[in-house]
């Protein structure tokens, strides 16, 4: 196993590196195509714009090797923004084309009196608790969460957790060896640990 973090200069690289070392799994850099060599499990974090995410990925010219990875089913785990731009595009930045792995858009939480960005703690209940990408978790795990969009999947099969603040929404996708969520599991304490640890040594079974 080789873990690559994808790192396009922004981004909560570190707490994302210290969960993978927690878990005694090295980790490597990828900042570069030619850096994916080898690379068995891919982790994208994201903080920030989508905007600014694809521009930053394009200018290393990751944005076609990011989608060519995903796309042919290879495991992948996107977090937070690295979930948001698996889909067409946002409404945080119009015109801007996200991988478009996904169809569907990102949206934006409405304005009515509840605080936005929505940021801390929530559950996240599995959609199927058979799957065994959430063992271990229980049937209402809590993560933390800190964004102000989600993605609105249209193939609905993908949802895999969801979560209510105002209202519902995808707060994890998993498709074959594709994982991505909404919330931060590197912030996420055990529950965000034994995530990232089935992921990385168990390995996500090939099959959707
Ligand atoms: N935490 C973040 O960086 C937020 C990501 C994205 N801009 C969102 O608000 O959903």
């Amino acid at each position: 196993m080789r873990v690559g973090i994808i790192d396009y200069g922004a981004g909560n690289l570190r707490s994302v590196a210290n969960a993978v070392s927690a878990l005694g799994v090295e980790y490597f850099l990828v900042s570069s195509a030619d850096q994916m060599e080898g690379i068995t499990h891919l982790i994208l974090p994201g903080v920030g714009a989508f905007g600014d995410c694809m521009a930053e990925l394009e200018k290393r010219g990751l944005t076609g090797p990011i989608r060519d990875w995903v796309a042919s089913n290879r495991p992948y785990f996107g977090i937070c923004l690295g979930y948001q731009i698996l889909f067409e595009e946002s409404v945080e930045a119009p015109g801007v084309s996200g991988l478009g792995v996904f169809r569907g858009k990102v949206q934006r939480f409405t304005e009515d009196g509840r605080k936005i960005p929505h940021m801390g703690w929530n559950s996240a209940p599995p959609v199927n608790l058979a799957d065994p990408m959430w063992e271990g978790l229980g049937d209402e795990p809590f993560f933390y969460f800190v964004h102000s969009y989600f993605p609105v999947p249209e193939n609905e099969n993908i949802i895999a957790m969801t979560t209510e603040y105002g209202e519902t929404f995808a707060s994890a996708i998993r498709s074959g060896a594709v994982v991505a969520t909404q919330f931060h599991p590197e912030k996420s304490q055990q529950a965000g640990l034994k995530l990232l640890g089935t992921f990385l040594e168990v390995g996500v079974p090939m099959e959707s």
